[in-house]
């Protein structure tokens, strides 16, 4: 995307902003808690979680790895001054949410989970507690998918700009694009679907890929 000219500042903001709206669109108000990875999912995460105090549910953060980086610093900063808690103890935030959102790794994500990471899957793996995975089920890779079976399972994917090859093998309840940033050139040649209205995010009732 920058070719056009967007920062990832800006793309995040709206990534962050389509995962929130997805998640109102389907799942009433309750306790959410964000897993956040090392790269920009975990931003993205970090975007959502804001939004989504905004929008009245009770957030908490699991972050086991804090990125140096000014950009993530501040998004958890923001988090901060919203009141959303961080957490230390996965199994019980877990046990204690409504909601699990994934934002741990996308696109970037390659071989298995090394530490603390690989902890992060398997609890949520095992939980039954509906699962939000930002732009990719982590674990998975980007165009093979679950190729290793180490990769979550989750209820809802909110894939970003356009779904990637790995969302052919998406079960769950709930597929919706976010990422309304796509200049005409590039939904033209991404065939990304049409988006309602003022809204952030379309729900894709079948697997759309470019
Ligand atoms: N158009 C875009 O490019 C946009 C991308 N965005 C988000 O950015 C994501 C991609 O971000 P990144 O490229 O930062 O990558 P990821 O967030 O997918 O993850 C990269 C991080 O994971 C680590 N990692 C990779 N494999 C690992 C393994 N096996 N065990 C442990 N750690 C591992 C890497 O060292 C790196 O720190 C997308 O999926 C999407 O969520 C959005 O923020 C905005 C727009
Ligand atoms: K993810």
């Amino acid at each position: 995307m920058s070719k056009y000219g967007y920062s990832i500042d800006q793309l995040m903001e709206l990534a962050g902003l389509s995962v929130a709206e997805s998640i109102a669109k389907e799942y009433p108000k309750g306790k959410i808690l964000v897993c956040i990875g090392p790269g920009n999912n975990g931003g993205d995460g970090l975007v959502a979680a804001r939004h989504l105090s905004h929008f009245g549910y009770q957030l908490s953060l699991y972050c086991p790895v804090k990125p140096k980086k000014d950009l993530y610093r501040n998004l958890l900063h923001q988090c901060n001054a919203h009141c959303i808690q961080e957490v230390e103890d996965l199994a019980v935030a877990i046990s204690e949410a409504d909601l699990v959102v994934d934002a741990v790794f996308g696109f970037s994500f390659k071989g298995l989970a090394r530490p603390p990471f690989d902890k992060v899957l398997e609890a949520m793996r095992s939980t039954d507690k509906p699962i939000i995975s930002v732009d990719i089920p982590s674990g998975w890779d980007v165009e093979n998918g679950d190729a290793n079976g180490n990769g979550i399972c989750p209820d809802m994917l909110v894939s970003l700009t356009a779904p990637k090859l790995c969302a052919k093998g998406f079960k769950g309840r709930h597929h919706y694009l976010g990422g309304r940033f796509a200049p005409p050139a590039m939904v033209k040649e991404l065939g990304i679907p049409e988006y309602p209205g003022t809204s952030q995010c379309v729900r894709l009732e079948k697997y759309r890929c470019p």
